[in-house]
């Protein structure tokens, strides 16, 4: 059991038939960390996170969560984990609330406790008054919301994000964001991916970076600063300069002067 650590990743790979779309990465989220997956699309952040979540067996490697192999173990990690995925597969039939009471005896919750939590939980995400509709005719904002109480709810030790504030409004991604930090500071490890480089620059305490699915960056804003040699660059211009993208300018600037349109 590794106290410190809450999630261990070693030599973890997938291959999709002859393509390799995660290469053998290694990295380490100590408990209470806020962690910032980023990476262009296409890099391996989801294969990465389905892995880490047990949704999707690794070619080799090992996924240690809470000291629980996810693999080896799965009934006990995934006790102490929650996932957010960027489309929440939900219940249509069932209410806000009957989603929420179902998953609290899923991972048995003192009633009265459970309750309270509950409420507090909807009237945060503004969903209290809506809580007795059924989920089918929620918005897809609403939808996002309800799934981020459900996985909440049991207070896990560990939480999977992918892409969380998508089709959440500025309100609600706000209430996102301050959530997840308190939570942090109370010792809950937040592992996020996200394209939103503002949420990972303002809340992340490091970040990791892949591309062609191998990890080519991780650290503190800092220290990916220090290591790119670049005080006070932001972490969008160190984004693209990491992964390549730096000619991006030039090539909007050649689709910009394009001689057709230029004649027009
Ligand atoms: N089921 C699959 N079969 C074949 N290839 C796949 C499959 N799922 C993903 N891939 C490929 O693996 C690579 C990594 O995909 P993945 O979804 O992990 O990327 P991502 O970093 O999450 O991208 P995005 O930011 O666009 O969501 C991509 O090239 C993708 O086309």
């Amino acid at each position: 059991m590794n106290n410190v650590h809450s999630i261990v990743v070693k030599n973890l790979s997938k291959r999709y038939g002859s393509f390799h779309a995660v290469k053998e990465i290694n990295f380490e989220i100590k408990k209470g960390e806020l962690f910032c997956f980023l990476g262009p699309n296409g890099a391996g952040k989801t294969t990465t996170i389905k892995m880490m979540t047990g949704l999707l067996e690794p070619g080799s490697g090992q996924i240690e969560i809470a000291g629980e192999d996810i693999w080896k173990n799965p009934l006990e990690a995934k006790r102490k984990m929650a996932y957010i995925p960027d489309h929440p597969n939900l219940y249509p039939k069932l209410s806000g609330r009957e989603f929420l009471r179902f998953i609290g005896s899923v991972f048995e919750i003192k009633q009265d406790v459970f309750e309270d939590r509950m409420e507090r939980y909807l009237s945060l995400f503004e969903l209290f008054e809506r809580a007795d509709e059924l989920i089918e005719s929620y918005s897809h904002g609403m939808k996002q919301k309800i799934n981020i109480c459900g996985a909440l709810i049991h207070q896990p030790e560990v939480l999977f994000l992918d892409e969380p504030t998508v089709g959440l409004d500025p309100k609600g991604a706000k209430t996102l964001k301050n959530l997840l930090q308190s939570l942090c500071r109370q010792g809950m490890t937040v592992f996020m991916s996200t394209h939103i480089l503002e949420i990972a620059e303002q809340m992340c305490d490091r970040v990791g970076i892949i591309k062609n699915g191998e990890l080519i960056a991780i650290g503190t804003m800092a220290e990916l600063r220090e290591k790119e040699g670049k005080a006070d660059t932001s972490l969008e211009d160190l984004f693209l300069e990491l992964t390549g993208d730096t000619d991006m300018k030039q090539l909007i600037q050649e689709l910009a002067d394009d001689k057709e349109r230029v004649e027009k």
